[in-house]
């Protein structure tokens, strides 16, 4: 095993599961403009009644929800056979979440400032939350994996408890991605950033910036929603497995670092003006809506009988791949070669940076802190284009160079 394999395998799993805990107080405190104290971080990480009575109702709506009868959608099928059933109910809880976030906000007028205030031992209460969840869901795939045929190799237990086991878990009758992943992840994300706008306005008063970050994010979730059942062909989905990055990540990280913006603006009131915030939302929309695009070609394009399909006007183009199932039976897929996914192999994050970083540019002028998902966001999606390429080219082969000769460029055309 080289140096990489080491770093890989031995030292970079300990040091994320241990780092990213303490990282996501002390940013939580940071946000609050408060200073740093050991005992202060500590004793908040433990989380308090309010933080887990928050925790346990939302885990609880966000489950109940995935138990509803309700019309299904499946997943792309795994390579070893198993095709996973999804509720697809998202619209109706995307809405019925912020109904009742509304009410319970009518009922206690300081819920919101409550949640930014006691922001850290949230985070507390979700990290504990989410670090028994990934401890379960591994003893689980060691004693009794629910897909025998989907073995991974052993690796160090750090490793495998950082990426996780299984691919497809169940839990209370739910799938436990679609749990952590859409139903609280991001909708907490939602409903924390409207906390904090309140929360906001109720300190400073009105400021456009505050609402055009707010409103972007809000735009970009509610994409996500309405486009829940496209998630589910995503590498999050079809190729990582539910662990710490996916679980932890979706119940502690996104909550702390993708609203970050928004909540580090209720205790540092942003300077930009009108119309710096207009010039912001309209770039924000142009991404936002460039992102669900590309998105979209891929997903009609996939859907149509034979890659049959028209898009900019003319009919789609493709190259016809082959590559073998878990079996070793032959199998056939098409890659687009017209459209977005002509003009670059993964446009897709190339909007989405642009989206995220107009929704942090209310933060101009109060240092990097509110650029922090930004900054993250660059970092997961080049390593994420490098992941995914290294994917594609050990399922396809040949196929995928010849895709690559035809549409070179990975983000940008003509840069990178
Ligand atoms: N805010 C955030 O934190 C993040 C947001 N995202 C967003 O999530 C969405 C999904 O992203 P993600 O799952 O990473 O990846 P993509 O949606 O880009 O999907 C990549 C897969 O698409 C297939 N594919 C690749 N090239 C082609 C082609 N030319 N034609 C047809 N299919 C192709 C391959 O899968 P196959 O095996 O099926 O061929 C490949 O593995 C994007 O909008 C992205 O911006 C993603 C990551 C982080
Ligand atoms: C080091 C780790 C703790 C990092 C954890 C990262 C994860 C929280 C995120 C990795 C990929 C992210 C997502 C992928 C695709 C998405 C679709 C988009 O439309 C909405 C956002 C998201 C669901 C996003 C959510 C966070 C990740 C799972």
């Amino acid at each position: 095993m080289g140096l990489y394999g080491v770093v890989r395998y031995h030292l970079a799993p300990p040091f994320i599961l241990l780092a990213f805990p303490c990282a996501v107080q002390v940013l939580a405190q940071l946000g609050q403009g408060e200073p740093l104290e050991a005992r202060a971080l500590l004793v908040r990480a433990l989380g308090s009644a309010f933080a887990w009575t928050v925790v346990g109702a939302w885990v609880a709506w966000a489950w109940l929800w995935l138990r509803l009868p309700a019309r299904t959608v499946e997943g792309p099928a795994t390579l070893f056979g198993y095709t996973p059933v999804y509720q697809d109910n998202g619209v109706l809880y995307y809405w019925a979440s912020l109904v009742a976030f509304f009410t319970a906000q009518a009922l206690w007028p300081g819920l919101s400032a409550g949640l930014w205030a006691q922001m850290p031992e949230l985070l507390g209460a979700l990290n504990t939350t989410a670090l028994l969840l990934c401890a379960y869901l591994r003893a689980k795939a060691k004693r009794r994996p629910e897909h025998p045929a989907d073995r991974q190799p052993p690796r160090p237990a750090a490793y495998e408890f950082y990426c996780g086991l299984e691919l497809h878990p169940r839990l209370l009758g739910v799938d436990v991605k679609q749990l952590t992943n859409c139903r609280i992840g991001m909708m907490g994300w939602q409903l924390l950033i409207i906390a904090f706008y309140v929360a906001s306005v109720q300190r400073h008063g009105f400021s456009a910036a505050t609402l055009v970050n707010l409103l972007l994010q809000s735009v970009f979730i509610a994409k996500f929603f309405w486009w829940e059942a496209g998630y589910f062909s995503t590498l999050d989905i079809t190729l990582d497995r539910a662990g710490y990055y996916l679980c932890w990540g979706c119940l502690v990280w996104v909550p702390c670092l993708y609203t970050y913006s928004s909540y580090f603006l209720v205790a540092h009131p942003p300077s930009l003006g009108a119309w710096g915030a207009a010039g912001a939302a309209a770039l924000g929309m142009a991404g936002i809506l460039l992102n669900y695009r590309v998105d979209l070609e891929r997903q009609l394009f996939r859907a149509a009988p034979r890659g049959q399909c028209s898009l900019w006007g003319r009919p789609a183009s493709f190259l016809v791949v082959s590559y073998r199932d878990a079996a070793g039976a032959p199998r056939q897929s098409r890659l687009l070669t017209s459209g977005c996914w002509g003009v670059a192999r993964h446009l897709n994050y190339t909007f989405e940076l642009v989206g995220a970083l107009a929704w942090c540019l209310p933060g101009l002028g109060l240092g990097p802190w509110p650029f922090l998902y930004f900054f993250f966001l660059v970092v997961l999606l080049v390593h994420r284009t490098f992941r995914d390429e290294e994917k594609c080219a050990e399922k396809y082969g040949a196929g995928w160079e010849e895709y690559c000769k035809l549409v070179p460029y990975r983000l940008v055309p003509f840069v990178f």
